[in-house]
């Protein structure tokens, strides 16, 4: 497999050939399966808060679209939850599909989103950098967003509407000004469960924050992810039409809602 990437030929069911842990014990996306799950009072809210300072640029990195933000200082933190300590934003971006049937990467109850935004952060209480994180257990949270097809979403389109800037992968533009707390829905109850990174190298280092309520996309707003081209300018051009992964074993391991 030359270069990973969601094809016939360099896809999900062949990440295994390079990456083994594929076939480990907290890989992500999962199916929840609602009934199993298991109710925690012990859980408290989950508090982001993000300063929109911290947003840098939006790029296109070939696989996906997404803001990075100034990881350099405790700015943007996320905290509560299962969390232990603050963990630092990083980056957020989007997982979608060929059509508006699918696209999310985690099912409920075996049902899939369009889309799904995830916004990742690291423990800066406990390591130095990003990199040395996400080679932690306890290392990486990711708090997940699951899109519905419905209105047009006009936060969204802060993002949207830039995507035809960096339409080639490698591409990135300024993108500052922005706090994605502006994405997430009314309300914050969530599942959590430990997992994996869902693209390569799939690090078993994320705790996982799955928000129950969705937020909109529009079927115009999901054909602009899918406008993306995975190849750099210059290349033959191929489209992004989708970079989900989908759901693998739970392995034994316990989804808990607050
Ligand atoms: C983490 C990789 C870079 N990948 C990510 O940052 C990342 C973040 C979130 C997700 S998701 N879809 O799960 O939210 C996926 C990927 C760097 N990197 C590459 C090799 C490598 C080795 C050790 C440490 C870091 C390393
Ligand atoms: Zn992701």
């Amino acid at each position: 497999m030359l270069h990973w990437g969601y094809d016939e030929h360099n896809g999900p069911a062949r990440w295994k050939e390079v990456f083994p842990v594929a076939n480990g014990d907290r890989q992500s996306p999962i199916d929840i399966k609602t009934e199993e799950t298991k109710y925690d009072p012990a859980l408290p809210p989950i508090s982001p808060n993000y300063d929109p300072t911290s947003a840098k640029i939006i790029l296109n990195n070939g696989h996906s679209t997404g803001v990075e933000f100034d990881d350099t200082e405790n700015k943007s933190v996320l905290r509560g939850g299962p969390l232990t300590g603050s963990y630092r934003l990083r980056q957020i971006h989007f997982h979608w599909g060929a059509s508006d049937d699918i696209g999310s990467e985690h099912a409920v109850d075996g049902k899939k989103y369009a889309a799904e935004l995830h916004v990742v952060h690291w423990n800066s209480d406990k390591y130095s950098t990003f990199v040395e994180a996400a080679r932690q257990r306890d290392g990486l949270a990711v708090m997940a967003v699951f899109l519905k097809i419905g209105e047009s979403n006009s936060q969204l389109k802060k993002i949207t509407d830039r995507l035809d800037t960096i339409r080639a992968k490698g591409k990135q533009a300024l993108f500052t000004n922005f706090d994605p707390s502006c994405l997430l829905p009314h309300s914050l109850d969530y599942w959590t469960y430990l997992g994996s990174l869902t693209v390569p190298p799939l690090l078993e280092s994320v705790i996982w924050i799955i928000l129950r309520e969705p937020i909109s996309v529009s079927s115009e707003q999901l054909t602009k992810f899918r406008s993306l081209l995975c190849t750099a300018e210059g290349e033959g051009a191929c489209r992004m039409l989708r970079n989900y992964r989908p759901p693998q074993p739970l392995k034994g391991r316990e989804v808990r809602r607050n």
